[in-house]
């Protein structure tokens, strides 16, 4: 399988957790500069397929292939209670082998959570450690975003704000994959694929509203 112009390409993704078979032949393609849209009932699999495709689940069968680096937002949040927000930021620079945190400082101006730079995560609020959950996948300006419900427990103006940030990653050429909610979402993203009974199948705005996907961006 070659990758042609695609930054991400998933094709016949199988997985099951004993006798729960959750993927059943997931596949698809996405083009670099796509915001992506993974919709899908509680328990369809949408949080499973990120995980395969992030790597941190292995599929029983199937292909991932993918073009660039990456950035994962899991679900659950990967933090440390005892850290501050400015050292999670040191924490991940290096790993990330980054010369600054630039783009991680334009996040926290951006989602509006500079104020707790020096705060220790355990006494954050939910939605604040989310925002650095979202802002330590994104630092490193990956090319290939799998986010998964990244805007959970943020206000309005956030939920707002997360999708400016994720429509100018798009337009600068990254493969923008979030797990989202159809009802709200469905005019943000440029494609969505619909999980069900385990395969993943093309949902269309203009067929289901009238309305042309994107429509309300
Ligand atoms: N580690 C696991 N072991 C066994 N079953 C699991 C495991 N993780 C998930 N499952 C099951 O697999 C199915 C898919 O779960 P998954 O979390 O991928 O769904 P989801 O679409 O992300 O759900 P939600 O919308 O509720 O977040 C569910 O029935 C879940 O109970």
């Amino acid at each position: 399988m070659t990758l042609g112009p695609c930054a991400l390409r998933v094709l016949d993704l199988h997985k099951a957790y004993r006798s729960r078979r959750v993927l059943r032949g997931v596949s698809f393609a996405v083009e670099p500069g796509t915001l992506v849209g993974v919709v899908g009932e509680n328990g369809s699999g949408k949080s499973t397929l990120l995980r395969v495709l992030s790597g941190q689940l292995a599929a029983d069968s199937g292909e991932v292939e993918r073009r660039g680096t990456l950035g994962y937002c899991p679900q659950a949040t990967v933090l440390n209670d005892a850290l501050t927000v400015d050292q999670h930021l040191r924490w991940f620079r290096t790993a990330y082998r980054l010369d600054g945190t630039g783009r991680a400082d334009e996040l926290l101006d951006e989602l509006r959570f500079a104020e707790y730079r020096h705060t220790r995560v355990e006494v954050l609020s939910g939605g604040t450690r989310q925002k650095l959950n979202l802002t330590l996948a994104l630092m490193h300006d990956p090319d290939v975003l799998l986010l998964d419900e990244p805007y959970q427990g943020f206000d309005w103006e956030t939920y707002l704000r997360f999708w400016d940030v994720a429509a100018r990653l798009r337009d600068r050429g990254r493969c923008v994959l979030v797990v989202s909610h159809l009802a709200w979402d469905a005019g943000r993203l440029d494609v969505v694929h619909r999980l069900k009974d385990g395969v993943a199948a093309p949902w269309s705005a203009e067929e289901h509203t009238g309305l042309p996907q994107g429509a309300s961006r």
